[in-house]
């Protein structure tokens, strides 16, 4: 954030970090510390494709292994960081704030202080800017083309505005220097909180974790999608062997309970009598692989909102197509079950809620057995469902304003062009020339690409970066409605011939 000092290079966090406590493994004196090793097991690294800086196994490291303790006095929380008074009185004056917009200006009031703060060094590696929703300006949001992601993004600039708007009289009673009492500092602490806190049992806000919070995402992949096989399995053991009855009797109860478990399920988490957060290995890892850490199941669009960043292989995530209203009625689905996964598979609460509303109403509740069973009703009913689910995705596609093709079209003009103007010139060969024509107007760059050594301004920059992650999400929405249609013309396929 500041000057380089002697905290300033990565090596200083971790000796600071070493000299407050956090800790991999007990270092003996005799074994000198790899600069930028914490102890035996654990360095800061760089993987490009898996979220840039993160940490890297020094040693092969076995699942299950703990692998980080990071002990509670270095954990910024709201509680540690009210331990000065100046700071709790103001807050018993502005009892109406939520625990995360308290944490919010704990953060900024720690910033505030700067070299006197006790977490300076680790504050100063903080990243100075992020790419979540609640960052998109309206270029970026439009460029996400679904209504839904749109709508995700104005609810959550929304909600940063208001929050800020609310903790103002606050951070006004703290006499916060003009620049942290601005919305661009709000949101830059607000995504900060997002992306990098972890889950503590006293403060639903969560805490700030030195170290800890290097760790990059894993995806919990097996879990879910074992629930979806599961659910597929049902269903589709009645496409293949043509009966239409099920003898295995899961119920979505069964499957729903262990989802709820499986969301449970964490790599690290703060230990009562450790005293500590502590971080144990999720799976087998060699020398010099990443060591990541599982924040939980997200979605891609999730992900976005709160990470600034996507999957390209999410097997968490989940497309919601638009349904009839009779759909939802049909069944006690909840909303959000009745999604087509990320392979393209309807999910099974879908398929069933098709089903049964593609039943008449006078015979449903004789085949609602099936129907919860994850069972085939009858093939002409497979049919209609299928055809209807295809062509569904098929207009949903058709309206958006650009197919998949002129996305990546796009993304890999963005990506190859050695320079922005090799961008801009490469991008006139396109067919759909709206987007790129209004990204140029909005940062007054329409006729500066003559220029071939134009400087792109900071700005231009970030808004580069996400306008990218937007073109990102969509290809993936997209790619997942053609899978869907393959999908359905394969399971078409089988029950024509
Ligand atoms: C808890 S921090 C992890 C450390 C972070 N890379 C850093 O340099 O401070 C979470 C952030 O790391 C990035 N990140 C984590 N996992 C990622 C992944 N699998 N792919 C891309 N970016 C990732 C995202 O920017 C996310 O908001």
């Amino acid at each position: 954030m500041e000057e380089e000092d002697e905290h300033g290079s990565i090596e200083g966090l971790l000796t600071w970090a070493s000299q407050i406590g956090i800790s991999d493994a007990p270092t003996t004196t005799d074994q000198p510390r790899n600069s930028l090793a914490l102890g035996s097991s654990l360095c800061v690294s760089h993987f490009p494709h898996t979220g840039g800086r993160g940490l890297g196994a020094v040693r092969d490291l076995k699942m299950g292994e703990l692998i980080l303790r990071v002990p509670k006095s270095a954990l910024m929380t709201s509680d540690s960081v009210m331990q000065d008074t100046k700071l709790s009185d103001a807050l018993n004056r502005h009892p109406s704030l939520c625990s995360t917009q308290i944490l919010n200006a704990c953060l900024l009031y720690e910033i505030g202080k700067g070299k006197a703060s006790r977490w300076h060094p680790y504050l100063m590696h903080l990243p100075k800017s992020y790419d979540i929703l609640a960052m998109f300006g309206e270029f970026e949001k439009t460029a996400l083309q679904v209504d839904e992601a749109i709508w995700v993004t104005e609810i959550a600039v929304q909600k940063t505005k208001s929050e800020w708007k609310q903790a103002r009289a606050l951070m006004e009673d703290l006499k916060f220097k003009p620049q942290l009492l601005t919305f661009k500092a709000w949101v830059w602490a607000s995504a900060t909180i997002s992306s990098r806190t972890l889950h503590i049992p006293w403060d639903s806000a969560g805490c700030l974790c030195p170290v800890g919070d290097l760790f990059n995402y894993d995806a919990p992949g097996k879990e879910p999608s074992d629930i979806e096989d599961l659910g597929n399995l049902l269903s589709n053991t009645s496409i293949h062997d043509g009966s239409l009855s099920n003898e295995d009797n899961t119920t979505i109860a069964d499957v729903e309970q262990l989802d709820s478990e499986y969301q449970r399920l964490t790599d690290g988490g703060f230990e009562e009598d450790a005293n500590a957060y502590c971080f144990y290995a999720r799976a087998n890892y060699k020398k010099g692989d990443q060591v990541l850490l599982c924040y939980g199941t997200y979605t891609n669009l999730e992900l976005l909102e709160h990470y600034g960043f996507i999957l390209q292989e999410n097997p968490n995530d989940k497309v919601f197509i638009p349904l009839e209203p009779a759909v939802y009625s049909s069944t006690s689905w909840s909303r959000e079950s009745l999604y087509i996964h990320y392979n393209g598979k309807p999910s099974f609460a879908l398929l069933a809620a098709l089903r049964l509303w593609a039943t008449p109403q006078i015979k449903r509740r004789s085949v609602a057995h099936l129907v919860y069973s994850g069972s085939k009703i009858s093939a002409d009913n497979e049919i209609f469902v299928m055809k209807w689910l295809s062509n569904t995705c098929h207009g949903v596609l058709k309206n958006l304003p650009t197919s998949i093709e002129d996305d990546t079209l796009l993304l890999s003009s963005m990506d190859n062009s050695q320079d922005f103007c090799t961008f801009v010139e490469v991008t006139k060969l396109l067919s759909f020339r709206d987007e790129v024509d209004t990204f140029l107007e909005a940062h007054n760059m329409k006729d500066k690409c003559s220029d071939s050594n134009v400087v792109l301004s900071g700005k231009t920059r970030k808004t580069m970066d996400k306008w990218k992650l937007a073109i990102q999400w969509r290809i993936n929405y997209k790619k997942v409605l053609h899978d869907c249609i393959s999908y359905c013309s394969l399971i078409l396929d089988s029950l024509i011939k």
